[in-house]
């Protein structure tokens, strides 16, 4: 597979304290990949591994296929959950400045910002303070600070936190166009809704480790219970026969389990044959947070959901 990313056997100790135990797991070129996990798991120690901020005590990190190396910081894009905007500053004069840091020069530093405040319609803000702007607002200028230097690999931790719906809806728009052109993008959040939405591919950490990999649809297909929602057209007031196990019943709506092997035809035949009449049939995929949970608790040693 064509990774951008690539952690063999990563670790980093605080003292006693293993806070990344053996991570390995590769993010594919261009894919929105989810960085999830529960709190102190370790997903910020291995984000300023891959940013270089921190080095690990073992494995090794590559980036597009060299191992991690001084260069790398100018081609990736990290946007912190501690946003770190100097307050004193005008955003003009701070997003050149950081533009420059990140190896742009003067004449590419002024396209990019004339491309990137257009595009989010920020030009007018060139001469306020930092601290004149809302948080809503400076998020946009944190966005744009780690786009700037177009950089190849792109890390966004919580990036929505405090942004109103229609802001919301144009990062996520901005980060899906970036993903279209090739731009790989790491997404780290709590919220699972977002990574449902937006994810192709994520990994989930805990205590360190790995413990769930791959792309969203196999995880997602790979914990279903072989459930299916039937909405019908007029209320409907039957009875199942054994075999099927209702799991929610609703005038209109049965959830009805299948167990394992079962088969879906057999339930859509009983229910047509007994004059039903059926406006959805749908199968129900687990959620990505009731997955996180359950795979979560299950590597705690904990009844699962
Ligand atoms: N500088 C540090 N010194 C000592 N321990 C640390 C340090 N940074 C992190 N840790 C510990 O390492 C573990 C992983 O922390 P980390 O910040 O990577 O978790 P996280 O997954 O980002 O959590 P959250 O979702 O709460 O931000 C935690 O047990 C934390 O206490």
């Amino acid at each position: 597979m064509d990774l951008i990313l690539d952690l063999q056997n990563v670790v980093k100790t605080y003292d006693k304290k293993i806070a990344v135990n053996n991570v390995s797991f590769g993010v594919p070129r261009a894919s929105i990949f989810g960085l999830l996990g529960p709190n102190g798991a370790g997903k910020t120690s291995l984000i300023r591994i891959i940013t270089t901020i921190t080095r690990a005590d073992g494995g090794k990190v590559f980036l597009d296929g060299q191992e991690l190396n001084s260069l790398h910081p100018e081609q990736i894009g990290y946007m912190p959950e501690e946003r770190g905007l100097y307050k004193k500053m005008k955003v003009g004069e701070h997003l050149t400045y950081l533009g420059r840091l990140k190896g742009l020069s003067s004449s590419d530093t002024k396209i990019a910002l004339k491309y990137w405040m257009e595009k989010f319609e920020v030009s007018d803000w060139w001469g306020k303070k930092i601290e004149e702007l809302s948080k809503g607002m400076q998020q946009k200028i944190q966005f744009i600070a780690t786009v700037l230097h177009n950089p190849k690999l792109i890390i966004l931790d919580e990036p929505f936190t405090g942004l109103d719906p229609i802001n919301t809806n144009l990062l996520k728009d901005e980060i899906a166009e970036l993903s279209d052109k090739g731009v790989s993008i790491i997404f780290s959040t709590h919220r699972m809704e977002q990574v449902e939405e937006i994810c192709d591919n994520i990994v989930l950490i805990d205590q360190g480790q790995n413990i769930l990999h791959g792309p969203v649809k196999t995880i997602r297909n790979s914990f279903k219970k072989n459930r299916f929602q039937v909405d019908f057209a007029e209320e409907w007031k039957g009875t199942l026969p054994s075999g099927f196990e209702v799991v929610d019943q609703k005038p209109s709506s049965l959830v009805v389990g299948l167990g394992e092997g079962g088969n879906s035809n057999a339930l859509l035949q009983y229910l047509l044959g007994q004059g039903a009449q059926i406006s959805a049939f749908n199968e129900i995929l687990p959620s990505l947070n009731e997955i996180f949970i359950q795979a979560v608790n299950k590597n705690h040693g904990l009844v699962s959901l």
